[in-house]
């Protein structure tokens, strides 16, 4: 799809920028890339992968962390482009949500509300971060889709590939750091259950006060030492076990969850991480389980990624979800 702009027909503010979606072209038949099958979205597309981008790195400011994961959907758009196509069904950038300033809570409902329209359509969405703030615009925005449907006490399963919790106490400051415990609170409003697994996590990089938060909301755990190939086959038992407890599933995965070798581009990195070729596995039967209605990547920041790693990275998790 080459260099054109469209104005966005669902709704964002920005216009949609297509020209990003370049690169090599072969001759031969059955040879298309990525870039060549994306469409722009429209309001009456028939159902498929949507690409929604969040850029906000307000959460991150917040949070004391190293700015740039705004940068983070144009960086994943471009690894992307020059991807094999292998979809059968049609896949559509859905353009960005721009978190203006410090203007986060704007930006997530914002978020919210474009998501909810995209499920509302039977779309797929997969967020492309953005800060990990970038979380609770994601669930609201499944969380309004549901509610809109009639659904009283959805139990919806918070799948997060992460070194880090995210569940710091929101009463201090809302960042992207508190995501999770933001959703746990919407969660108690609403009577809703909340269900969290937090795969991937570095004790090093967590304090004992966020551990205990864990321990109360019931969040399933498994640390970054659990990650070995001798013990994949009982994680995936367990992650079933959890999956089986829920309705729906949202799927995030904070890039920082990687080795910093795989992803050196992201605000926090923690020293260990979990190889892409360990989660791929679980993340491959999430995706298959029926179940999963959205998806988000987050904390990819173009500032520090070597040679787009991290980016590219990110563009074979989005290559993998959509498959
Ligand atoms: N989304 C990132 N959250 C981490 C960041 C940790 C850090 O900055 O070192 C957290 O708040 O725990
Ligand atoms: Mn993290
Ligand atoms: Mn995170």
């Amino acid at each position: 799809m080459a260099n054109n702009t469209v104005t966005n027909t669902n709704a964002t503010d920005t216009a949609l920028d297509m020209s990003v979606w370049a690169g090599r072209t072969d001759p031969e038949p059955n040879s298309e890339r990525w870039h060549q099958k994306i469409q722009p979205l429209s309001q009456t597309a028939a159902p498929g992968c949507a690409l929604l981008g969040f850029e906000s790195d307000a959460g991150v400011a917040r949070n004391q962390g190293r700015i740039g994961a705004a940068k983070g959907p144009a960086a994943l758009r471009k690894a992307l482009a020059p991807l094999a196509w292998h979809r059968t069904g049609p896949a559509y950038d859905a353009g960005n949500v721009r978190c203006e300033g410090d203007a986060l809570e704007a930006a997530q409902q914002k978020l919210a509300d474009q998501l909810s329209a995209l499920l509302e359509a039977e779309h797929f969405p997969i967020v492309l971060g953005g800060g990990h703030e970038v979380a609770y615009g994601s669930w609201l925005g499944l969380a309004q889709h549901l509610a809109n449907k009639g659904e009283r006490a959805p139990r919806i399963g918070i799948i997060n590939f992460d070194a880090h919790f995210d569940l710091r106490d929101p009463s201090h400051v809302r960042s992207s750091g508190t995501p999770f415990t933001q959703i746990a609170d919407q969660c108690a409003q609403r009577g809703w259950p909340f269900r969290y697994a937090c795969l991937g996590v570095s004790r090093a990089a967590n304090t004992r006060a966020l551990f205990h938060r864990a321990a109360e909301l019931g969040v399933m755990i498994r640390e970054d030492r659990d990650f070995q190939p001798a013990y994949l086959e009982r994680i995936q038992r367990d992650l079933e076990r959890f999956m089986v407890r829920c309705d729906h599933l949202y799927l995030s995965i904070d890039l920082d969850v990687l080795p910093t070798g795989e992803a050196p581009g992201v605000s926090a990195p923690a020293a260990r991480g979990v190889s892409l070729s360990l989660l791929e596995p679980l993340i491959e039967i999430i995706r298959d389980s029926g179940k999963l209605r959205l998806a988000d990547l987050a904390e990819l920041n173009p500032d520090h990624d070597i040679d787009s790693r991290t980016a590219r990275t990110a563009a074979r998790l989005v290559f993998q979800l959509s498959q």
